[in-house]
């Protein structure tokens, strides 16, 4: 599949010299939805902010459909639409008005179906005619989303979609997202919910310290840093753990009633076999059995660490 971004050995620093981002190069593939994750000031919306041409690169390039945005910055931006951080809405102006105006900011004629098809789409027809302050916070959010789209942009640019909303809101914003996926549209979201990569992304990109660690698909990278968790339910509490499990590492709930072994999925012998014939060893019953898989949560925590 063909880039529709792509961003090479891109750094900048701010005027107090600080290093925001260090040598990011990212390709961004055409109609895929990819997470940029990583913890508060790791450079997500500095990185935005290049690719859309709010900040200035300090250098490397970064391409928008083929056109560089710091040579072509009016061609680039043309195929984009940013949703920032902070809702900047008229609030006094109608739904209508405020989506049909931000097209014509990029010297598009008026184009009323498509601005009808988006409207419908983000489920706000019905409020075209109501001014923004009238509407809740989520349809103020797709109200934003709807002005990015107004001028039919390739790449659509979500920073931190959810931040500060309710878990309802971030729920339908996540179904929105899911939607858009149907338009065609590339979209590029900024995030330190790590749950709402797992749950929206095809790919995610880990960013900390401006810096990528990793790029790679969702279900990839869950499964390659793939560790599970076995709780064992003994049939009488254990009062402290016999020497022969010492090599197991295994945890003690406080009760002592369970007992937890972490394993890794990509190792040939995951060891389970023989604790639970070690166990019996020492005759103790286990009554019951669960695992659970680790979450990108743990995932995130393990990549941060491990380049730290
Ligand atoms: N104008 C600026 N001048 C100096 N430093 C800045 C400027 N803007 C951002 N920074 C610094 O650059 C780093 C990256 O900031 P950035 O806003 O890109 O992070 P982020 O990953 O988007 O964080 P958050 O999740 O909190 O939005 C931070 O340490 C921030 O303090």
């Amino acid at each position: 599949m063909a880039a529709i971004i792509s961003i090479r050995d891109l750094k900048k620093s701010y005027d107090n010299g600080f290093e925001a981002l260090k040598g990011v190069s990212l390709d961004i593939e055409k109609g895929e939805i990819i997470a940029l994750l990583g913890p508060n000031g790791a450079g997500k919306t500095t990185l935005i902010g290049a690719v859309c041409g709010l900040v200035t690169i300090s250098s490397g390039q970064a391409l928008v459909g083929g056109f560089d945005v710091a040579k072509e910055p009016r061609r680039a931006r043309r195929l984009i639409g940013l949703v920032p951080q902070e809702l900047a809405l008229d609030l006094f102006e109608t739904v209508w008005n405020s989506v049909r105006f931000t097209r014509g900011l990029f010297g598009l004629p008026r184009d009323d179906a498509h601005i009808e098809n988006v409207l419908k789409s983000l489920s706000l027809w019905d409020k075209k005619d109501n001014q923004c302050k009238e509407l809740s916070g989520g349809m103020k959010r797709r109200v934003m989303i709807a002005k990015a789209l107004s001028h039919n942009p390739e790449v659509l640019f979500l920073d931190e979609p959810t931040a500060g909303v309710d878990v309802n809101l971030r729920r339908d914003m996540w179904k929105v997202v899911g939607d858009l996926r149907n338009t065609g549209v590339t979209v590029i979201l900024t995030t330190h919910y790590i749950e709402e990569a797992e749950e929206m992304a095809d790919r995610v990109a880990v960013i900390n310290k401006g810096s990528i660690l990793l790029v790679e698909d969702k279900t990839q990278l869950m499964q390659s840093f793939g560790r599970k968790v076995l709780t064992l339910d003994l049939g009488a509490p254990l009062a402290t753990l016999p020497e022969s499990l010492a090599d197991y590492d295994l945890s003690r709930s406080e009760d002592g009633k369970q007992l937890s072994y972490a394993y890794d999925t990509r190792e040939a012998r995951t060891g389970i076999t023989r604790l639970i014939t070690d166990l019996a060893a020492e005759g103790i019953h286990v009554r019951d059995l669960d695992s659970t898989k680790s979450s990108l949560e743990d995932v995130f925590l393990d990549l941060v660490e491990e380049k730290a």
